[in-house]
């Protein structure tokens, strides 16, 4: 998904100019002009018709900036946009972010042995793990000050998208401030004796068992959803069950009695899932970083509308790195003449930093700085939680 001429980091107009001045106190022929800032290349202006808040950027990691409630302009109707800095990706043994005061809490769906658990860990090696049974309670931990982030999982490169995860991120005002990558390795548990023959049913969280369909159907043996590859191994060890086996980690077998009976279990390997950890406030990243940037709009109906929005960044060499589309849930279905069609919303990444003028006028042309459109787009939101209170009553 890369423009013309991609470029991985372009000369910002401060670079330019310490340039200039180097050439000038190593020469002695005359100056040269400092180079004139071409519209898509200015210095950033930091009067941000947004709520960011200025913290400190954490190296080696993937930051977004502050998640923003955007208008619905008249073509491409914008929910909220977050940001996030790109320094690649992180692996399981290249995980330590934590830069701030060690007693962070972090919270995330799960319990000891969850393969997040050790994302978390990892990611947070001084944090106060909190987990939580669902990953709404971990949002609204957050939210309510009690944590200072939360984790969600977004997406594995075996199975896709975590389509639940992407739907939260609008259900709360919270910013994506990092991104982590991880190489999950899922094993295959029994209690001690049980053999893969003796297995008839593996209980895990739906996305691992997608991650070892494969295997699995070798197996012939019937899955069962659980919250975490964690809680399959719980039940299994506290009610004996000798013919059922479990997904989960390395750890969860440990901590709850269990043999391996396979490691690498998955169907792919590299199987990296991908995190974003999100907080009440973030960054804005510095121009001209590795930032990677995520926009959330939906567009109105009429040919190419999505082609004319994705143009905006290859205008200006903004590399895509994601485009996922989900059901618009104000407004599931819209008309279309006589026709009921379904309404979606469309969630795209970028690399560039929204300090960044070329990232800035890409989104302004998507028309999505303008507050009184924000403002409107409040009041239908409220509109319309108060239509579906009275459709209760
Ligand atoms: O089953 C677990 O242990 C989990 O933590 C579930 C979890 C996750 O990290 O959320 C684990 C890895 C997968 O890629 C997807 C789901």
């Amino acid at each position: 998904m890369k423009g013309p001429g991609h470029r991985r980091r372009r000369p910002s107009h401060q670079d330019q100019t310490a340039n200039w001045v180097k050439d000038y106190l190593s020469s002695t022929s005359p100056p040269p002009q400092v180079p004139a800032l071409p519209p898509d290349a200015a210095s950033p202006s930091m009067s941000w018709p947004c709520r960011a808040a200025l913290a400190a950027f954490l190296p080696r990691s993937i930051c977004y900036l502050p998640a923003i409630v955007l208008a619905p302009p008249p073509k491409l109707r914008a929910a909220r946009f977050s940001a996030l800095p790109w320094r690649g990706p992180l692996v399981s043994t290249d995980l330590s972010l934590e830069t701030e005061r060690s007693s962070v809490r972090v919270t995330y769906q799960g319990s000891p042995g969850t393969v997040i658990e050790a994302m978390v860990l990892n990611a947070f090696p001084n944090c106060i793990a909190a987990p939580q049974k669902r990953s709404e309670g971990a949002l609204e931990t957050v939210q309510s000050s009690l944590a200072d982030k939360a984790v969600l999982t977004i997406e594995n490169s075996s199975i896709g998208s975590f389509h639940q995860s992407y739907d939260l991120l609008l259900s709360h005002n919270l910013q994506i401030v990092q991104e982590v990558h991880m190489d999950v390795e899922l094993c295959l548990l029994a209690l001690p004796g049980v053999q893969k023959d003796d297995l008839q049913t593996i209980f895990s969280h739906p996305q691992d068992l997608a991650q070892c369909e494969h295997s699995l159907s070798n197996l012939g043996v019937s899955k069962k959803n659980v919250d975490h590859g964690a809680a399959g191994a719980e039940i299994i060890s506290k009610q004996n069950l000798r013919g059922a086996g479990v997904i989960g980690s390395a750890r969860a077998a440990e901590l709850y009695g269990l043999n391996i009976l396979e490691c690498n279990f998955q169907d792919a390997s590299p199987n990296v899932t991908r995190y974003l950890v999100l907080a009440r406030t973030a960054n804005i990243p510095k121009e001209y970083e590795q930032y990677k940037t995520s926009i959330v709009f939906g567009l109105e109906e009429g040919p190419g509308t999505l082609h004319k929005a994705l143009v905006a960044f290859w205008k200006r060499d903004l590399n895509l790195t994601k485009i996922e589309s989900r059901p618009n849930r104000g407004k599931p279905m819209r008309t279309l003449g006589t026709e009921k069609q379904f309404n979606y919303i469309f969630y795209v990444d970028f690399e560039a930093s929204v300090a960044e003028i070329p990232a800035q006028n890409a989104l302004k042309e998507l028309e999505l700085f303008r507050p009184e459109r924000r403002k409107r787009h409040r009041r239908e939101k409220e509109t319309i939680t108060r239509i579906s209170q009275d459709e209760r009553c």
